[in-house]
């Protein structure tokens, strides 16, 4: 960088800049690492890369040669929060913060040390909250994409119990769904179990209500064919969050697909209490599912340890349940049981022991 520098630079100036380009380039090296090695991602890594070769490039000799580390009173003072991260949501989080709040000192005290440098930082600050919406997009997508269990919770005293078993068992992605509570509660617990779920690193669907899934900060909603459309609720949610839709015909798969759904329930597949009157809509419905579906979708509807086997058989890969998980007396093991199931038949597909 050509060094213009304006009349008001000096040496604090300089350490704070100095501070808080190291300070960016940091923290952008720790999210590319997790672009690189943990979502396999070459085009955000390649992202991070170029913003951190791009602030580099403002980080000249001269103003590193004002670090004085000895007398930082700054290198004392950690938070408790610093030394702990309950996971690499957490982690990416905090990253993320820090490398925005020090793009906003370097956008303000830039403006102190070189004309252009206030808009630089301020184009990469917006850049960075892009970087962000994206890797958490591609984060959740991954997480679907993996995810071969599906728990919809039905109301009770057990509820958190329940899906902290499940999610210690392995299970990825959760849906609340409560059809008869008042909206207070509806929303202290979706609070709760999204909290919950994302602590294990699991995904949070709330089923119907899109008002309550961005609230709580959930990872999307879930949505029936009597539910809002599909098109209105990705006007409200975005590109990030992950919209499900519920099919019981291959007219409503197609139409699924068409409006960009991220994934999809296929079913019922019997006819089950959870969902009194609505007619199952058969394994043959599934069987199209698994001709048709392009997009990641789930067997939903009476399914059980016992007839299990019978919709694995079909050539589907992912079931979603109730009753099975939310009334069993040892959830971790019945979600254990599913999950270990479930990869056995890709194993076996994998290996062409059972036809894909
Ligand atoms: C994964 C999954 N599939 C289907 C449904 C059912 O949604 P819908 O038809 O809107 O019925 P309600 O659940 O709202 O009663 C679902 N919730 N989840
Ligand atoms: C919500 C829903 N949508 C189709 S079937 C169903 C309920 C499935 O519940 P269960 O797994 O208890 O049969
Ligand atoms: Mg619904």
């Amino acid at each position: 960088m050509e060094e213009q520098y304006s009349p008001l630079a000096q040496p604090i100036l300089y350490r704070i800049l100095d501070a808080n380009l190291d300070r960016t380039r940091e923290g952008l090296r720790i999210i590319e690492e997790w672009c690189r090695f943990g979502l396999g991602s070459g085009e955000l890594a390649e992202e991070c890369k170029h913003l951190r070769q791009e602030i580099a490039r403002w980080h000249t000799m001269t103003l590193r040669s004002y670090r004085n580390t000895t007398d930082d009173p700054g290198t004392e003072l950690s938070h408790p929060q610093e030394e702990q991260r309950s996971g690499i949501e957490q982690l990416l989080q905090a990253n993320f913060c820090r490398v925005q709040e020090a793009l906003r000192v370097l956008e303000e005290y830039g403006k102190l040390y070189h004309p252009e440098m206030g808009k630089t930082f301020k184009q990469m600050r917006y850049q960075v909250y892009t970087l962000e919406s994206r890797l958490l997009a591609h984060q959740r997508h991954q997480v679907l994409q993996n995810s071969y269990l599906y728990l919809v919770t039905s109301p009770g005293e057990r509820l958190f119990a329940i899906v902290e078993a499940a999610l210690q068992g392995g299970l990825t992605l959760v849906q609340y769904r409560d059809k008869n509570s008042t909206d207070e509660i509806r929303l202290k617990t979706a609070q709760k179990l999204c909290q919950l779920c994302h602590r294990y690193n699991a995904l949070f669907l709330v089923n119907d209500r899109v008002d309550i899934a961005l609230a709580v900060d959930a990872d999307g909603v879930h949505l029936g064919q009597d539910d809002i459309p599909l098109e209105l609720a990705r006007q409200v949610l975005g590109p990030q969050r992950l919209i499900g839709r519920s099919t019981h015909s291959p007219e409503d798969l197609k139409r699924a697909i068409q409006e960009g759904a991220d994934y999809i329930g296929v079913g019922p597949v019997y006819e089950t209490p959870t969902k009194a009157g609505r007619p199952a809509a058969g394994l043959e419905y599934v069987r199209h599912a698994v001709k048709n579906s392009p997009i990641p979708w789930f067997a939903i509807g009476g399914i059980d340890m016992n007839n299990f086997d019978d919709v694995m058989a079909t050539g589907c890969e992912r079931v979603a349940v109730v009753r099975s998980i939310m009334n069993a007396e040892q959830p971790t093991l019945v979600t254990q049981y599913f999950l270990s199931q479930l990869n056995r038949v890709r194993n076996l597909k994998a290996y062409k022991v059972l036809p894909n």
